[in-house]
């Protein structure tokens, strides 16, 4: 009797964006054979198109108007910002576009690369090219693509999607932007710095899945920094005219017009053309899977990362990686795999502290549950908000600081559940609460953990203190 072939490697990763690098190295640190599958650029859509260059986009504004914001230091920054500097840091942050370092570390892990589209055609077999490559286990890491709206006429409009903005090499007088979540929000501040007069157009408040004052805070912020911000608008269509003007035509009947569209509308699972059909499972839709990213129905098949659709985020994706490329190794090797709650190989923070972070200015910096999602998920709470420009540190921090602060507290249990920071600079006071909510604190001893003064940390004694002592 023949014995069935040795397969070609241990574990194929399909997609090499953060999520699918991390699987990878994960599960080879635990000695697996690892290969990797890449269409485009190693790195994927965050370092190239997505986190790095939307953030290298915003930052130098921060530290001007972090400047601004102080007498002493604003008398020193009479100059405007540099677009033409910021367009070339942000080119640095994406290494031009050339993936030749990523591909040095995915070597220097140990992790074969094949280049190309991979596509399943069977149990532990995927196709590239022509060629069929074999593992005992396959991971899909292929992220997410765009969801454009049914407007009319937008086909045709030659828009803008958020890699066109973020890749851009000039910026226009002008940009509409359509769509009000993180990233049409984030994208309208950069360009309205950079010198674009900026129209947001929103169907929903900004940032609608947050707390409601963070939309009227970050609407607020963006109108004084000139944008010109539309909430609750309809679309009837769109065109671009033979001059190279982009004109919106709005359900209540005005136009918009611009330089450039962008459409930043959200973003769905990439499961189309992955051949899934091939081993039974629906394409077009998250893929579904148990704690430690196994897809449902099968023992070999993982889907990590934006396309299983538990978290567009990159950490969040990470997280899920580290678990994954550990569980994937662990069933290889035929070792306990511990998928229960809080384990090793189980993602469970996915359920109840996504930390999430808005580059706007101010910023927006939230984890856990909204006081709308704990309500729905039943939870009997109790909400506290402080104005964190109320806090000495934030008030040596910048001149007229303004800010606010909610916690979710779980009633029953006494902890927190969620937390919602709005102001300048809050962004690294996130992972404090993250860590209260996957710690599950009790409100009685955070009152042991000491902010510094004068700190904007200081926000957790004045939230506690209006929450009151147990
Ligand atoms: C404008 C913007 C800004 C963002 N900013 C942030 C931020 O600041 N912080 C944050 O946490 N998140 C941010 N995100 C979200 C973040 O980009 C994603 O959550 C993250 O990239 C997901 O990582 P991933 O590895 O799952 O997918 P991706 O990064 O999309 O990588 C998937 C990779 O798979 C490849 N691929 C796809 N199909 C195949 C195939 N069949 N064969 C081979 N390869 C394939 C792709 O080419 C790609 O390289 C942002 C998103 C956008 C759009
Ligand atoms: N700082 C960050 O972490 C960061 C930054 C940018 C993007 N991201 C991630 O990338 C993903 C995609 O970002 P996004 O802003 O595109 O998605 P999003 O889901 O945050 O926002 C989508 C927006 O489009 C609007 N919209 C949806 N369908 C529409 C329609 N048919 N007509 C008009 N408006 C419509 C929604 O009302 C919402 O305002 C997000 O899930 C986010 O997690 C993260």
């Amino acid at each position: 009797m023949n014995a069935a072939p040795e397969p070609d490697y241990d574990l194929i990763v399909i997609g090499a964006g953060p999520v699918g690098e991390n699987v990878a190295d994960y599960a080879a640190r635990k000695g697996v054979r690892v290969a990797i599958v890449e269409a485009e650029l190693v790195g994927g859509e965050c370092s190239y198109w997505a986190c790095m260059p939307s953030k290298a986009l915003l930052r130098s504004a921060h530290a001007l108007r972090a400047a601004q914001r102080l007498a002493g230091s604003r008398e020193a920054v009479t100059g405007a910002l540099d677009p033409a500097a910021v367009l070339a840091r942000r080119t640095e942050f994406t290494s031009n576009w050339n993936d030749d370092g990523q591909v040095g570390w995915l070597d220097s892990v140990g992790v074969a690369l094949i280049r190309g589209r991979g596509r399943l055609v069977g149990p532990r077999q995927v196709a590239v090219g022509d060629r069929i490559h074999t593992a005992k286990a396959v991971a899909i890491a292929t992220g997410s693509v765009p969801v454009l709206p049914p407007i009319p006429g937008l086909a045709e409009a030659r828009a803008w999607g958020t890699r066109e903005a973020t890749s851009a090499d000039h910026v226009p007088t002008s940009l509409a932007v359509i769509g009000g979540g993180v990233a049409g929000t984030e994208l309208a501040f950069a360009f309205a710095s950079l010198g674009s007069r900026v129209t947001l157009l929103s169907r929903d408040t900004l940032l609608a899945r947050e707390e409601p004052f963070v939309g009227e805070l970050i609407a607020a912020a963006a109108t004084a920094e000139g944008i010109d911000v539309r909430t609750g608008v309809g679309f009837e269509r769109i065109d671009r005219d033979a001059d190279g003007t982009v004109r919106i035509l709005l359900a209540d009947g005005t136009a918009v017009t611009a330089a450039e569209v962008l459409v930043s509308t959200g973003r769905r699972p990439s499961t189309d053309d992955l051949g899934l059909e091939a081993v039974g499972i629906p394409a077009g839709r998250a893929l579904e899977v148990d704690e430690t990213m196994l897809v449902r129905g099968t023992d070999w098949l993982y889907g990590v990362g934006d396309v299983n659709g538990r978290a567009l985020l990159t950490h969040q994706g990470k997280y899920q990686a580290r678990a994954a490329g550990e569980a994937i190794a662990a069933r290889l090797a035929g070792t306990p795999v511990d998928g229960g709650a809080w384990g090793l190989h189980a993602a469970t923070a996915d359920h109840v502290a996504v930390p999430r972070v808005v580059f706007t200015d101010p910023e927006v910096a939230a984890v856990g549950l909204t006081e709308a999602q704990a309500r729905e998920r039943g939870h009997d709470i109790r909400t506290v908000e402080y104005d964190i420009g109320w806090v000495a540190g934030a008030k040596l921090h910048a001149d007229g600081y303004s800010g606010r602060a909610k916690l979710v507290v779980d009633e029953e249990r006494k902890v927190i559940v969620g937390a919602t920071f709005v102001g300048q600079d809050v962004a690294e006071l996130l992972h404090s609460a993250t860590i209260a909510i996957v710690g599950e604190v009790p409100l009685e001893r955070l009152w042991h953990a000491v902010p510094s003064y004068p700190t904007i940390s200081e926000i957790w004694l004045r939230l506690l203190e209006t929450y009151g002592r147990p």
